[in-house]
């Protein structure tokens, strides 16, 4: 990095000339995950065989001299400056920011080796390690990939329809019990309430009512430690000790207590001949590795904040703005299509609920649309990446062969793949309608939940979870957003709607509903 402080410094200055300090803030941003994602290119270049065929690399986007695609990222920020370069270059293409070179595929063309390729060649570690502070020791990228693999297999038998069914009453009965709390009519933040509930929803289902009844205050206090930790200097710096560090590491420690407690208590249960849990703890202590070893106290509690960090952030603001587009003036239709939903099934099925199981849910194929069509427009993960350890090659849509060479950073933007024109007619507006025919989910047109190697082993489980919360608020509740439509906030790793989503709401009652 030395032999570079010139370019550091000159961008810099350029930096100081600007008046605003956001713009500031993301310019620093930028040059602390150049300087992260160099070392780790440079660490892996020189020891990774590249292909033998001889082709040339993927074209390079116009940029500043020396800061390359920097000026572009502040001015138009980061969707629209890579969306512009993709317009220019087409299906692959390589930015520079700085000197650091980062190779984007955009649509489904062209996406086969980034989400089909072998861990070996397509790897998340070397981007993925700053994570370790935050879901602890013993899980996810502090383990080996073989580890790893299994963790997430134990992640996928408890997310088993079998397993899925049993958690639909508890989600109802969380969910009905959470709006009883709100009166015959008032105005709410709605991301507030909903990121509330998502944790209470997510820990009812993981822990039974152990967390719920002893501590949720206290678990829900230090997941929001967790996440508000996780900084974009956390990239580079992930031990640096700024005071949200410290409270990460903090919160990690006591949730760690906490959850270590839970385990013990369950262990101690089974040995007097007590046990009798249905929950997601319970599949995750008894989960046994190929080999025959058994999970241990310091991995399931790993586990466990995992689940929830993946969960959290990414349902809630998921819920939050299937909330802020059905309550849209123009979407009316939309919104009236899911409530007729809602009284049908809710006919068929009954209002207590203890009926709203899992069937009522699965059966709601109009809420599922508008949640799917929300995620298409707003996907928490912005842009997946991983690093080429081997050189791969790839032919662009427009006809041309390049080879990636290895130590690349590629990325795959989400957020742009799923608003091409090609896929999606009209791509910037909201229709759920779009997705009534057959699923584009199954080909890699449709990422909001990744695909292919890693696709999300949660998303039966959001999905379950956010139209639990919706069939409710659909059925009880007439509401108005009283705010304007929430922008995004693309200053964190995830981003979600900015600001309060306020909301005005008066109870109703269904012919057929409570
Ligand atoms: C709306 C909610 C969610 C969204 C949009 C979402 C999105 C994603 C995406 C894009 C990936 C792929 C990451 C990559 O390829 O680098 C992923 C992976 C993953 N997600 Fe989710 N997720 C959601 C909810 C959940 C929930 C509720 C859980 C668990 C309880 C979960 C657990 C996981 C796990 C374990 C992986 C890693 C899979 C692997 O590496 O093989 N997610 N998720």
């Amino acid at each position: 990095i030395s032999e570079t402080d010139e370019e550091y410094s000159s961008a810099l200055l350029w930096i100081a000339s600007m008046e605003s300090t956001t713009v500031i803030w993301l310019v620093y941003v930028s040059i602390f995950i150049t300087i992260v994602w160099t070392k780790i290119a440079r660490g892996t270049t020189a020891s990774t065989p590249t292909t033998k065929r001889s082709l040339p690399p993927p074209p390079m986007a116009a940029g500043a001299p020396l800061l390359g695609i920097l000026p572009a990222l502040v001015m138009k920020g980061p969707l629209q400056a890579i969306h512009d370069a993709y317009k220019t270059m087409g299906s692959v293409f390589t930015v520079r920011l700085l000197h650091l070179q980062v190779t984007f595929l955009v649509g489904p063309e062209v996406s086969s080796h980034f989400y089909h390729g072998l861990d070996s060649e397509m790897s998340q570690d070397e981007v993925s390690k700053f994570t370790i502070p935050t879901f602890g020791p013993g899980v996810a990228f502090d383990v080996d990939l073989a580890t790893r693999r299994e963790q997430i297999r134990f992640f996928g038998d408890a997310m088993k329809p079998a397993k899925l069914r049993t958690y639909a009453p508890l989600m109802a009965h969380e969910v009905e019990e959470y709006f009883t709390k709100w009166g015959q009519s008032g105005t709410v933040d709605l991301k507030h309430e909903l990121e509330h509930l998502v944790t209470l929803v997510a820990s009812r289902c993981l822990f039974g009512d152990e967390v719920r009844g002893k501590m949720f205050g206290e678990v829900a206090t230090h997941l929001r430690e967790l996440n508000d930790g996780m900084r974009l200097v956390t990239i580079l710096f992930p031990h640096l000790p700024t005071p949200a560090h410290r409270r990460r590491d903090r919160a990690r420690a006591r949730l760690g207590e906490i959850f270590s407690g839970i385990v013990r208590s369950r262990e101690a249960a089974r040995r007097g001949g007590r046990s009798s849990y249905d929950d997601i703890l319970q599949s995750l202590i008894d989960s046994r590795y190929k080999d025959g070893r058994a999970t241990t106290e310091t991995e399931v509690v790993g586990m466990l904040v995992s689940a929830l960090f993946a969960g959290q952030h990414t349902s809630s603001s998921t819920a939050t703005w299937t909330g802020a587009r059905l309550l849209s003036p123009d979407n009316a239709a939309h919104l009236l299509a899911a409530v007729e939903e809602q009284e049908r099934i809710m006919g068929r099925h009954g209002p207590d609920p203890g009926h709203m199981g899992y069937e009522a849910l699965q059966e709601m194929d109009a809420l599922h649309r508008c949640m799917k069509e929300t995620l298409r427009l707003h996907p928490p993960a912005l842009t997946l990446l991983r690093l080429a350890r081997r050189g791969f090659v790839v032919r662009s849509k427009e006809g041309e062969e390049y080879e990636v060479p290895a130590g690349r950073t590629v990325a795959s933007p989400l957020v742009i793949h799923n608003r091409l024109p090609g896929l999606y007619r009209d791509p910037d507006r909201f229709d759920p309608g779009r997705f009534g025919g057959p699923d584009k989910g199954a080909s890699l047109a449709y990422t909001a939940f990744g695909g292919g190697r890693h696709a999300c082993v949660g998303e039966a489980f959001a999905y379950m979870q956010i139209k639990a919360i919706w069939s409710h608020l659909l059925r009880n509740f007439e509401m108005e957003m009283v705010s304007p439509f929430p922008e995004t906030d693309w200053n964190v790793v995830m981003p979600g709607p900015k600001g309060k989503v306020m909301v005005s709401y008066k109870r109703r009652r269904m012919a057929a509903a409570a």
